[in-house]
């Protein structure tokens, strides 16, 4: 392989013409952020989703679950979106022009880097750049046209603090609330970057699509940002199917939307996806997990919270073990989690050495999270989030349960009773229901929902102020409870079974983010009389497994290739038949650039003595034996029981000139 510097409107260029996705509703004009799969992109995925499939559902024995995408409004009010699952957007206030504020502070900001970093080059005199000229002035091209569509990289020389401070805010970008990106702007003067004009100041946008249920137009929903509240909706139905053992998990693959402020980057930022989510339940006093030792030697590189706080991007690369036993990951399932998305990553072909594990910063973290890690993939856009390892605590079960009165709830015989003392509430309905009258329902679900810590303080309220205090009900009003209508006091309690929520260990993994990394990550390109690209997927995700093609349109081959095809087809290989009148090389290269791992040549040897030839597409190494070896040959390749350098010691190997 070549190592060729990477030239991203080149790969564009193939992933479009070989249609492995285009924008939708092209011919219309297309809407940013929305995109359709090809055949070689939906085999691709297809591929990838079985894998998934395979690694996490069934390795694990997960629960998976296809939930419903429209959603109902008080779901996602519950679970906070409606109101916290926003970005900030500003104005540019002449055009009008929106902005996500903080993908502008960061593009500006990288931008003017970049031009300090120019500037310094064109200082250092001309004696060094007589050599290093060419390499600098193109590197410089590079990035200008990079940055074209961010803002004008000018070359201006930083002061050395300015440029710390840059990078400092950089490194937490993802940390700003809407004070503190106004506060960014203003600070560092940044203007829109196309037309220097004035910005608004950032304010924030709900990142859901909105529609109605229904004719009446009542019933408001959302399309799901996420697929995980159906899950844990079915909480209760889960755990009955899984016997009420715990832990277990339950997974789902599936379409969400997020009207997103600015899609940018292709398949990186869309405004409908695919995800695959698990949703994993645990105890929240044991969150060890019974197979961590299986994982617990695995070398991961992270990036954790306290380094980028220091403005620091140094990953660390230790095992899992080491990590969880230091507490720089929270606890083993996180770390087992961890383990698990990086073998999934690195197995579809993802490289290792360009993937990391970065934690969030405290206030970066979604409203639900308590602890979370996301793995990024390298690309030429940068360090890209590709799935996110959340600890969503015990947060979304018990909202859902507060507003449904649905128990969420795992209830598990103590091995020994436990004795305790504990505040309880008695309501005396004889005086409570008349005194209340119609507010009796609406109070009582205030005080049957308060928890102990709270009843002991009301408990307190009510003896200091002559056995009365308020209380706001679940109408929204306040009114008075007295002692005799309530006793709240500390009882003895024995208990046989412990009751409690479980906490939710989140991988959400964006399949489309995943394959365009993956895409990246296979390409490169192969030296020749015309430079070739290839896409070197792992036989296992690669679209299409095999070709069957013909040396030339000759009648005679036509039986061959039929026959050839079909018995494929019964091992479950994936082939295509080109039989296009084009030259070997042409399909050859063609099928390199879909990424096809395997091609078979039928031709006039083939003819005389029914022999083949099979090629590998990285090598370009070819054997020639009788068909029925090479498609046994041909399914150990593809089910990864042989490898192509175990086949090319047992037979013996041609390049294409030899066969020729
Ligand atoms: N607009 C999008 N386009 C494509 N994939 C996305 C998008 N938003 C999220 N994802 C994918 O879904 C996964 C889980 O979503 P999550 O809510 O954690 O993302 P996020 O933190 O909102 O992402 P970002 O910070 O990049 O907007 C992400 O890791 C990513 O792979």
């Amino acid at each position: 392989m070549t190592d060729k510097k990477f030239d991203r409107a080149v790969l564009d260029q193939l992933l479009t013409k070989r249609f492995f996705f285009a924008p939708s509703f092209n011919i219309y004009g297309g809407v940013a952020g929305l995109y359709d799969y090809g055949p070689p992109g939906c085999a691709l995925q297809a591929n990838v989703l079985q894998l998934w499939r395979q690694h996490f559902v069934l390795e694990e024995d997960m629960l998976e679950l296809d939930c419903s995408i429209m959603t109902p409004a008080e779901v996602l009010k519950t679970s906070g979106h409606v109101d916290k699952f926003t970005d900030w957007m500003c104005k540019d206030l002449k055009t009008g022009e929106i902005f996500r504020a903080d993908h502008l502070v960061e593009g500006v900001l990288e931008a003017r880097l970049e031009g300090d970093a120019e500037a310094r080059r064109a200082e250092q005199g001309t004696a060094a750049a007589a050599t290093a000229a060419p390499v600098a002035a193109k590197d410089a091209k590079d990035a200008k046209k990079k940055k074209a569509k961010k803002g004008k990289v000018t070359a201006v020389k930083l002061d050395d603090a300015v440029k710390e401070e840059y990078t400092s805010v950089l490194a937490q970008i993802d940390n700003y609330d809407g004070a503190g990106l106004t506060e960014l702007i203003q600070r560092f003067n940044i203007k829109s970057p196309e037309t220097g004009n004035d910005l608004s100041e950032p304010v924030e946008f709900n990142l859901m699509f909105e529609s109605s249920i229904g004719p009446t137009g009542h019933l408001k929903g959302y399309l799901r940002p996420e697929t995980a509240q159906g899950q844990f909706l079915n909480f209760k139905k889960l755990l009955e199917f899984n016997n009420e053992r715990m832990p277990f998990a339950s997974a789902q693959i599936g379409r969400s939307f997020r009207n997103e402020i600015s899609p940018r980057a292709g398949l990186l930022r869309v405004r409908e996806f695919t995800m695959a989510e698990i949703e994993h339940y645990v105890d929240p006093e044991n969150k060890d997990h019974p197979r961590f030792a299986e994982v617990k030697d695995q070398k991961l590189r992270l990036l954790p919270s306290n380094v980028q706080l220091d403005g620091k991007t140094e990953l660390l690369e230790i095992s899992i073990g080491d990590a969880v036993e230091q507490k720089i990951v929270d606890n083993q399932t996180l770390g087992y989690f961890l383990v698990r998305v990086y073998l999934f990553l690195t197995r579809i072909g993802i490289n290792p050495e360009r993937l990391r594990f970065r934690q969030h910063l405290s206030n970066e973290m979604a409203h639900y999270a308590c602890d979370c890690w996301d793995a990024e993939i390298h690309t030429s856009y940068g360090w890209i989030e590709c799935v996110g390892c959340a600890d969503r605590s015990a947060y979304d079960l018990t909202v859902h349960a507060a507003r449904t009165k649905e128990k969420l709830v795992v209830r598990e015989p103590l091995p020994e009773p436990r004795v305790s003392q504990q505040w309880q509430l008695e309501i005396n309905k004889k005086v409570f229901g008349p005194t209340l009258k119609k507010a009796a329902k609406a109070v009582e679900e205030a005080l049957t929902s308060l928890t102990e810590c709270e009843l002991e303080t009301l408990s307190k309220r009510m003896a200091d102020n002559g056995g009365k205090a308020d209380i706001v009900a679940t109408d929204g009003a306040t009114y008075e409870v007295t002692d005799n209508m309530v006793t709240i006091q500390l009882a003895t309690v024995t208990e046989h079974v412990r009751e409690y929520t479980p906490n939710v260990i989140e991988p959400s993994f964006g399949i489309g983010r995943i394959l365009y990394a993956l895409m990246e990550h296979s390409y490169w390109t192969r030296e020749g009389d015309e430079q070739r690209g290839v896409l070197s997927f792992p036989t296992v995700v690669a679209p299409t497994k095999c070709l069957v093609q013909p040396l030339s349109n000759h009648k005679s081959f036509t039986p061959f290739l039929g026959d050839i095809a079909s018995r494929l087809r019964r091992l479950g290989i994936s082939n295509t038949i080109d039989n296009s009148s084009v030259s070997v090389g042409r399909t050859y290269a063609r099928n390199d650039e879909l990424g096809t791992p395997f091609g078979i040549t039928v031709d006039f040897q083939t003819v005389q003595d029914g022999t083949i030839t099979l090629r590998e597409r990285d090598s370009t190494k070819q054997i020639r034996e009788k068909i029925e070896i090479i498609v046994e040959v041909l399914k150990d390749l593809v089910n990864e029981r042989t490898t192509w350098a175990d086949v090319m010691d047992k037979y013996p190997v041609f390049t294409q000139q030899e066969l020729e």
